[in-house]
């Protein structure tokens, strides 16, 4: 694949991963996270574990300033990693060792591994003296705070050496990881055999677990006549799922038919569905066959039938049992054999509680139950599926396959999909159209819900509201994060800023951030 994502949360699911993070938190209670090229933290649950054994680390990611200041150390770590190559042990300006291996694919900085909160035997009571006057300056009622200086992991050279070794173990977790994904694509067919791996059902798309489970159930119904309800939330694929079982079932040289149950008024869905005669209501001039009768020996796919009035549902429940049906006007009782599949986004079960959904109905459609997962739940499809989606329009359109960047899939890994497959699909298209003739898709063609999503997990970043003011606010934290690492050295602050030292301290002033007691 030649456009794989860096997939961060799924570096928590690797095993030796794992292990190795708790192994590394047991020996030095030192927190082990993923900074991205940008250098923000990834993976942080709720944006702020941090290490329980260490009640200093603790207290200080509880606190918003705290918290702000142990970012911005993960980003200048990684800003300056971005070009080392090799491990860096820095200290960040609470005076705590922070240590740092860079990720490199294929010559590319995707990030690094992060690990802070110790301090080494070198300097550890020099490291320990700045700890206690940041502890007594920003957290002046935890004298607690100040009694646990003492209990902080010092790490000897060897110990060091130790941490740096299990982090690059880390580092070649996810190096092999990426090979892997590199190697995917082309290895597709070898895998599904090797490994019983399915990248599809039909046109479906998708080698998460829950889409492997599905597949498999999909296999082993297709062929059967019995009802199936597809329940899932918008967009996850429900009217595909029922197209794949019909022509993959002995039925597929007959009819597959779709009906929107919610889309038609009580009347004019009966006379649909099981038709009607000449003159039976106002505008029907001619007899019309209803759809159960033209699907016959092939499948009824009867969309959003949570939507039926309990009248429709009666007679759905007779053609479901009896296979008959008669048509709007006549006395005429008809056969069909028609395959049905239901599908829903609505909670049928909590209908049926509540009375808006008769039981004996519900329990005749859910003779087979195909539950679809919401694409939030399975986002390591959403390379894959973004990938279709992209060769899908290169054919619509006729032109060359456009190609998404990393940090653009990343940003598209990060979203939350409340409009499932569908959205997806309608933002990789879009991505396309804005493209124009290029062949590279980056973050500025996304919409701003996503590009907003994707920010939002940054703290400190506001990208909505008054432009000044967000301007203004993010220069303010450059500013005191800048003034934090360089211990207030505005001389060189300034030069790393690109403005001059008079214009850097009138932006002190402004903001207020002169050194507190100094
Ligand atoms: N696994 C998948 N692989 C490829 N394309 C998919 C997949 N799931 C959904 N799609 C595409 O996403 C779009 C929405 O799918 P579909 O209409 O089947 O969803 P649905 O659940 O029936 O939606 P709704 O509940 O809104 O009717 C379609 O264009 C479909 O082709």
């Amino acid at each position: 694949m030649n456009q794989e994502a860096v997939r961060w949360e799924d570096f928590e699911k690797i095993h030796v991963i794992r292990k190795l993070k708790e192994i590394i938190g047991k020996w030095w209670q030192v927190q082990i996270n993923f900074t991205d090229r940008k250098g923000f933290l990834r993976n942080v649950p709720d944006g702020r574990f941090f290490n329980p054994l260490n009640p200093i680390c603790q207290a200080i990611v509880a606190d918003d300033k705290g918290f702000s200041k142990r970012l911005a150390t993960a980003r200048q770590t990684t800003v300056d990693s971005m070009s080392s190559k090799t491990t860096r042990v820095t200290r960040d300006p609470s005076g705590f060792s922070v240590i740092s291996v860079p990720i490199h694919v294929n010559n590319e900085f995707l990030g690094t591994v992060f690990g802070d909160g110790f301090v080494v035997a070198d300097s550890a009571a020099e490291q320990k003296a700045l700890i206690r006057s940041y502890l007594e300056r920003d957290f002046p009622q935890r004298s607690d705070l100040l009694a646990e200086v003492e209990n902080l992991p010092v790490l000897s050279e060897k110990e060091l050496r130790y941490l740096t070794e299990l982090i690059t173990l880390v580092v070649d977790e996810i190096l092999v990881m990426h090979k892997f994904l590199d190697d995917e694509k082309s290895r597709v067919s070898e895998l599904s055999k090797e490994l019983g791996v399915r990248y599809g059902f039909d046109r479906m798309i998708g080698k998460s677990l829950p889409m492997q489970e599905l597949y498999r159930l999909l296999e082993r119904i297709c062929d059967s006549d019995a009802t199936v309800l597809i329940q899932g939330s918008n967009g996850t694929g429900k009217e595909l799922i029922a197209k794949a079982l019909h022509y993959n079932s002995k039925r597929k040289s007959k009819k597959f038919l779709v009906v929107n149950c919610g889309a038609f008024n009580e009347n004019l869905l009966e006379s649909e569905l099981f038709g009607h005669i000449k003159g039976s209501f106002t505008g029907a001039v001619k007899d019309k066959k209803g759809l159960f009768e033209a699907a016959d020996g092939g499948t009824l796919f009867l969309d959003e039938i949570g939507d039926t009035s309990m009248q429709m549902q009666v007679k759905l429940l007779r053609v479901l049992q009896e296979g008959t049906f008669t048509p709007v006007g006549s006395t005429e009782v008809k056969k069909s054999s028609v395959r049905v599949l239901a599908a829903t986004n609505k909670p049928l079960v909590e209908m049926v509680k509540s009375g808006e959904f008769r039981e004996d109905l519900y329990y005749r459609l859910n003779v087979i139950n195909v539950t679809v997962p919401m694409l939030k739940d399975r986002k390591e499809d959403i390379v894959l599926l973004a990938d279709h989606f992209l060769e899908k329009f290169a054919k619509n359109s006729g032109t060359p396959k456009k190609k998404i960047s990393k940090s653009c899939l990343e940003k598209l890994m990060d979203h939350d999909w409340p409009g499932n497959v569908r959205e997806l699909e309608n933002e990789v298209e879009r991505l396309c159209v804005l493209a124009g003739d290029s062949l590279d898709l980056n973050d500025d063609f996304l919409s701003p819900r996503i590009k907003e999503n994707a920010n939002k997990k940054y703290p400190g970043l506001r990208v909505n509201g008054n432009l000044k003011d967000s301007l203004e606010s993010l220069e303010k934290q450059m500013i005191l994060d800048g003034l934090e690492r360089t211990g207030w050295n505005k001389s060189r602050l300034a030069k790393e800023l690109g403005i001059s030292r008079a214009g850097l301290i009138t932006k002190v002033n402004k903001y207020g951030l002169e050194k507190r007691g100094g």
